[in-house]
């Protein structure tokens, strides 16, 4: 077989070139062309995702109850879950991936493998809206609601609530928008600084933002904020922002919080 003809392994690192050449335009999916180049894409795309991750761990082995369930909604390949993994340290703990795109499922096992550290990681390729929940200490979102249909992220997030423990939280990282029209223009620019700064030209950064136009649709922060505490949090407070990109932690209350 010829060298440009033997298949990729797995875990090879690829360079994110999908919007390099002119194409034409389609919505942005998680397939398996996505998939192979992952890990780059979203580490030169995302300002702070190299930051955040980490964090998550940090976060997670804050509130990760024993015998609880920690759930990572939209999984992708692993990176925050397995984060959330290095940070429990209860042995009784169940921790579930949820991934609806098949091509990060399977290349999500092969990383969760390689992986050394002993719990369990339950991966399911299923829709999140669809997904069974249950007593859940820590649950993350991270970048992941910004792409389920504005009109259930409220029933999503309510169902989220309702499974989580008290003293228990949601890690919710996402793209958001400004109120002020000033503000928007000033940090999407900035945003599109960084990913120049990361080597993406003009044409890749202008065909990928016309490919997720319909597909990322970001929200404010006090649309965030707001539909939290409806669905059920006690607390809601950021704890990362880097231009338009932020993290939000959002709490129920614990049995000693009132005294
Ligand atoms: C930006 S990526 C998440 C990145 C990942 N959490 C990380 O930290 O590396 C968004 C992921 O959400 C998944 N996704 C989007 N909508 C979904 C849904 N309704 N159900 C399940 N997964 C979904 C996509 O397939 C994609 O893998
Ligand atoms: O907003 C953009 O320009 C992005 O590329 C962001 C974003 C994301 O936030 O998930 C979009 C799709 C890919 O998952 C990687 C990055």
């Amino acid at each position: 077989m010829s060298e440009s003809r033997k298949p990729h392994s797995p875990l090879e690192q690829l360079t994110d070139r999908l919007f390099a050449t002119e194409r034409k335009p389609e919505d942005f999916r998680f397939d398996a062309s996505v998939a192979r180049v992952f890990p780059d894409m979203i580490r030169r795309s995302v300002p702070g995702y190299t930051t955040v991750i980490p964090m998550i761990e940090v976060i997670t082995e804050q509130y990760a109850q024993p015998g609880s369930h920690c759930y990572d909604l939209g999984c992708s390949l692993g990176a925050s879950t397995l984060a959330m993994r290095h940070g429990i340290r209860h042995t009784d703990c169940t921790l579930v991936g949820v991934d609806n795109s098949s091509a990060m499922i399977e290349r999500c096992e092969h990383y969760i493998a390689l992986d050394d550290s002993p719990l369990p990681v339950h991966l399911r390729c299923e829709d999140i809206l669809d997904t069974e929940l249950m007593d859940a200490s820590v649950t993350t979102l991270n970048f992941t609601l910004q792409f389920v249909d504005p009109g259930k992220r409220a029933g999503l997030l309510s169902r989220i609530a309702e499974a989580t423990r008290p003293g228990g939280v949601l890690i919710l990282s996402e793209k958001i928008r400004f109120e002020s029209d000033a503000e928007q223009s000033i940090q999407t620019r900035l945003h599109h600084e960084f990913k120049r700064a990361n080597g993406y030209s003009d044409l890749e950064i202008s065909q990928k933002r016309t490919a997720i136009e319909q597909v990322l649709i970001p929200e404010t922060l006090e649309a965030h904020r707001s539909r939290l505490l409806a669905a059920g949090f006690d607390q809601v407070l950021v704890w990362y922002q880097c231009f338009n990109f932020v993290s939000m932690l959002a709490l129920k209350a614990g049995p000693t919080d009132s005294e």
